[in-house]
């Protein structure tokens, strides 16, 4: 018996619009992430979000914080490569850490549904923090196709086509606070993200000239920046991030002959108004 030209079309045949990989992130990178959002986030571009975008970060002498996105973006741009097949480069076009307060969620859209956004070709959405634990509401939702529901589980990834093969909303955030890390990525290189952080690092962070020439730390950003305020809580980023990397401080008051060796449990915090002599010791 002859197939009529009237046959389905099979899936296998279809290309794949939207894939959903479990744990891509591991539990100490969504916290390094969430730790560098509650210390740089602002006011979002929609009412109950906060954001945290590379290039504010690169704005406003926070640089540094810049690294631990890098191997992050690199691998998800593999992930986004392979999974769609993509026989062309891809360049990142955006990249951010958003903050869903209570209140917050998206109707139906497309990620390039705006003239402005034409160039965006794929979204990756990774969660830093889950469902039911750290907040309700917050499921995104898609209009056709599987998975039709992404509930959000710390360390997992969402990448998809950004055009209208995959209509989405997110559920209002009714209780708690969704944590999540954003990437647009185009094939079109004016809008590559890049050039612009680095523009912004060679103008600010790296060719910041310390007023205090003894001082080998980058400033932080200003003080209402933070979530928490260096004033009242004593709590330096600067100082975390060092530690975080495992190094400890070496002190001076007046010059190299007085060095003090201080642990990183003797509260290094009261020596970051000061400079710091010598070398930092692994
Ligand atoms: O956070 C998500 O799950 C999706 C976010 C989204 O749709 C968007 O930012 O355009
Ligand atoms: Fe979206």
């Amino acid at each position: 018996m002859a197939t009529t030209a009237t046959s389905p079309p099979t899936t296998a045949t279809e290309d794949p619009v939207r894939l959903l990989i479990p744990g891509f992130l591991s539990p100490e990178t969504c916290k390094e992430l969430e730790f560098v959002h509650r210390s740089c986030g602002t006011a979002g571009y929609r009412p109950s979000v906060v954001s945290t975008s590379l290039p504010h970060l690169a704005a406003t002498g926070c640089g540094h914080l810049l690294l631990p996105f890098v191997p992050i973006r690199e691998r998800l741009r593999d992930a986004v490569e392979s999974f769609f097949s993509c026989h062309f480069e891809l360049f990142v076009e955006f990249t951010g850490l958003v903050s869903w307060c209570k209140g917050a969620s998206i109707g139906w859209h497309s990620d390039d549904n705006k003239p402005y956004l034409r160039q965006r070709a794929f979204t990756a959405v990774c969660y830093l923090n889950s469902h039911g634990k750290d907040f309700k509401g917050g499921i995104l939702q898609f209009q056709d196709g599987k998975p039709s529901a992404v509930v959000p589980v710390a360390g997992d990834v969402v990448i998809y086509t950004a055009d209208n093969r995959n209509v989405h909303c997110v559920d209002e955030v009714t209780e708690g606070e969704r944590l999540t890390l954003t990437l647009w990525f185009t094939r079109d290189s004016a809008y590559d993200e890049d050039p612009k952080l680095l523009n912004f690092l060679s103008q600010t962070s790296w060719s910041y000239e310390p007023a205090d020439q003894n001082s080998y730390i980058p400033l932080p950003a200003s003080d209402n920046m933070y979530w928490f305020s260096y004033e009242q809580s004593g709590f330096d980023i600067r100082c975390a991030r060092v530690h975080i990397l495992g190094f400890s401080f070496r002190a001076s008051s007046d010059g190299e002959s007085n060095n003090t060796s201080v642990a990183p449990a003797e509260d290094p915090i009261e020596l970051l108004g000061k400079p710091l002599g010598g070398e930092m010791m692994s």
